[in-house]
């Protein structure tokens, strides 16, 4: 809470296993501390013993950053008693609108489950991590996989309507998973140039590319790229706004790299043009062999942490490689791939899961 902000709610509450304490709801945080030290002159009292029973109660479900791994999130929940239900009930009902009015929290979010995915835990994660969502009041709407490509499927042929009415995406599983759901998203939504033909990338780093195998390329024997559905969005040219880095490493490679900023005002039109609105984002709770982009991205490879970022709306930055690759001077294909090269880690640990890119 920021100083100068006045509490909107403050209250001599019982907390359990601590005795009587003041409760101060502040603009964005929840606070107490023992009535003692906050200068009263009540009696001292044993208020650890007082038999919260006899008490109308609420919980208040919490997280805080554990001691061995300060990556890793862990929950907690503290029992808050009053003998008036009707400080309890205020409480709830503004400890609640508190929590609804907080813009950056998902509300409604699409969770894609692999049930395979690593050891075969897929469901058993979800199952976890569930009830934290439905107690901070996130709607989910599950669908667990039944092959592979389900989730490309489903993603790629659902309606830019029924996408909108979603904040976002959620995958339980592994990296592989998460970069299907996006190739999901951007293959039909992202409208940015494909990379320079292969003749091109010779013209625009000379003689010493020391890529000579381009050289073969005839440019009138390139055709354009077929997408995973079988459609030919065609090739194009780089152009000034081509969001691709010009970097002629990157392109020498076949891998373009391009990045988005959260709520940077010169990508969110980029953004919004292949995100169904632009407070979606994409999250990924671990349930994977390797998880390296939540490992990158927490810095712990946990469901739990990963499902409280995901649930306070936080936000990082991962860097999409578009992968293109020719075929007898045609480029055959293209793909999506989130990765966590360039991330700078320490802020990655800092910050969080729901990833924008
Ligand atoms: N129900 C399913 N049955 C079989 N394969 C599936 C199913 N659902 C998704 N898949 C495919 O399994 C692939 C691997 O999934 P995932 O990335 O979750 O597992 P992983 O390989 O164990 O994890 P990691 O990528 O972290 O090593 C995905 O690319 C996806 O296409």
């Amino acid at each position: 809470m920021e100083a100068h902000a006045p509490p909107s709610m403050s209250s001599t509450m019982f907390l359990q296993g601590s005795g009587e304490v003041v409760l101060t709801l502040g603009s964005d945080d929840l606070s107490w501390a023992p009535l003692a030290s906050v200068g009263t002159s009540h009696a001292k009292v044993d208020n650890c013993k007082l038999d919260m029973r006899k008490m109308y109660r609420f919980v208040v479900h919490g997280f805080q950053r554990s001691r061995g791994n300060k990556s890793t999130l862990a929950l907690v929940s503290y029992t808050f008693g009053h003998k008036h239900l009707q400080t309890c009930q205020t409480w709830f009902q503004q400890i609640n609108s508190h929590i609804c009015m907080e813009t950056d929290r998902p509300k409604n979010l699409w969770v894609f489950v692999h049930p395979l995915s690593g050891k075969g835990n897929g469901c058993k994660t979800w199952q976890t991590v569930a009830p934290i969502f439905s107690r901070a009041k996130v709607k989910t709407k599950v669908t667990v996989t039944e092959r592979a490509g389900h989730a490309y499927d489903l993603v790629a042929s659902t309606t830019e309507k029924e996408l909108s009415s979603f904040d976002g995406i959620v995958t339980v599983g592994g990296d592989g998973f998460f970069n299907e759901i996006l190739n999901g998203l951007l293959l039909s939504r992202h409208k940015a140039p494909y990379p320079l033909v292969p003749e091109e990338f010779m013209h625009s780093l000379g003689s010493n590319s020391g890529c000579e195998q381009f050289r073969l390329h005839d440019e009138s024997k390139i055709k354009p790229i077929h997408d995973l559905n079988g459609s030919s969005p065609g090739v194009s040219h780089k152009s000034e706004d081509d969001p691709l880095l010009s970097t002629s490493e990157s392109s020498v490679c076949g891998v373009s790299d391009f990045r988005k900023e959260a709520g940077a005002s010169n990508t969110d039109q980029d953004v919004a043009s292949f995100f169904p609105n632009e407070r979606f984002r994409l999250g990924i709770i671990p349930a994977g062999s390797t998880d390296a982009i939540v490992i990158s991205t927490t810095g712990a490879r946990d469901p739990v942490t990963s499902a409280l970022h995901i649930i306070l709306g936080k936000r990082v930055r991962v860097d999409i490689a578009q992968v293109v690759s020719w075929e007898g001077g045609t480029l055959s294909s293209m793909r999506y791939a989130a990765s966590f090269a360039g991330l700078n880690h320490s802020e990655a640990r800092l910050i969080y899961e729901a990833v924008e890119p």
